[in-house]
């Protein structure tokens, strides 16, 4: 299943936030959108997710335009992890898991045996069985940011969309959800993300985006896009993009700032 913009044009009535953006995430893919603040990236994020209507352009799954697509055969294809924000209600885990079965379920009816199965499935993929009967409001950032991941995968949907996953999560957590991702993937889900860290692109992404002066200004491979120039170019910072070797053979790709 394959997600495409064609020269999509997005915003808020006349405010044109987003123009001519065309991109594509099939499966296996992790597709990071990098840009500054205010660029546009939740814009599009919302007008993928229908949540705003598209200015011009279209969107295909499966090469099929999405347009007059019901929310429940849609959220089967596409998921949404929001960053993981506190929620006054305090619901227990299982249950917020629970609510990604939605999209299956007939008016009024609760989620069966099968449902709660397939959700401590995913549990146990993700490590957090423990978290079952907590409170969502009383685990940590990290947890929660792995609940709304196990949410989306009960949605059993093949393209998850993800904002800035990684944000207000501490070093290790983050490491832990860029792990996942990269899992995913394998396991051939489509990913298309935000982050403000170019160095998360290296660790789990194969496509790149830059979104500047309201047009994606760069999209590719992320060794062609995340470059010094471009990083210079986009942030206004000196980076330099470096190789490091570890002592297992494991190779990674890093950017450090010049700091002056
Ligand atoms: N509901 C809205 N109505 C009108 N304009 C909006 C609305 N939400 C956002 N904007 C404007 O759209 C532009 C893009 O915002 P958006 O949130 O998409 O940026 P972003 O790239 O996700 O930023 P950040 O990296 O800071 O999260 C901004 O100028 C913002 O002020």
């Amino acid at each position: 299943m394959k997600l495409e913009l064609k020269d999509v044009v997005c915003g808020y009535g006349p405010n044109v936030i987003v123009k001519q953006a065309s991109m594509g995430v099939a499966e296996g893919d992790v597709l990071c959108l990098l840009g500054p603040n205010g660029v546009g990236k939740t814009t599009l994020f919302k007008s993928i997710l229908g949540f705003l209507k598209l200015l011009d352009g279209e969107i295909l799954l499966g090469g099929k335009n999405i347009a007059g697509w019901s929310r429940k055969l849609f959220a089967r294809e596409v998921a949404y992890v929001p960053q993981a924000h506190n929620t006054p209600f305090p619901f227990k885990v299982l249950d917020v898991i629970l609510m990604g079965r939605t999209p299956y379920l007939r008016p009024f009816s609760a989620p069966g045996k099968e449902d709660r199965n397939l959700v401590k499935n995913i549990m146990a993929s993700l490590d957090i069985l423990a978290l079952e009967n907590k409170l969502y409001t009383e685990i940590s950032g990290g947890e929660k940011q792995l609940v709304l991941i196990a949410r989306a995968l009960a949605q059993q949907a093949k393209i998850l969309v993800m904002d800035e996953p990684t944000s207000n999560l501490d070093f290790g957590n983050q490491i832990k959800v860029l792990n996942q991702i990269r899992k995913l993937s394998r396991e051939n889900l489509g990913i298309i993300m935000t982050t403000h860290f170019p160095d998360h692109v290296f660790i789990c992404a194969n496509k790149v985006a830059i979104i500047r002066d309201g047009f994606l200004h760069k999209i590719g491979n992320p060794e062609t896009v995340v470059t010094r120039e471009n990083l210079r170019e986009v942030y206004g910072v000196n980076v330099s993009v470096e190789n490091i070797s570890f002592t297992s053979g494991y190779k990674a790709k890093v950017c450090v700032p010049e700091v002056v």
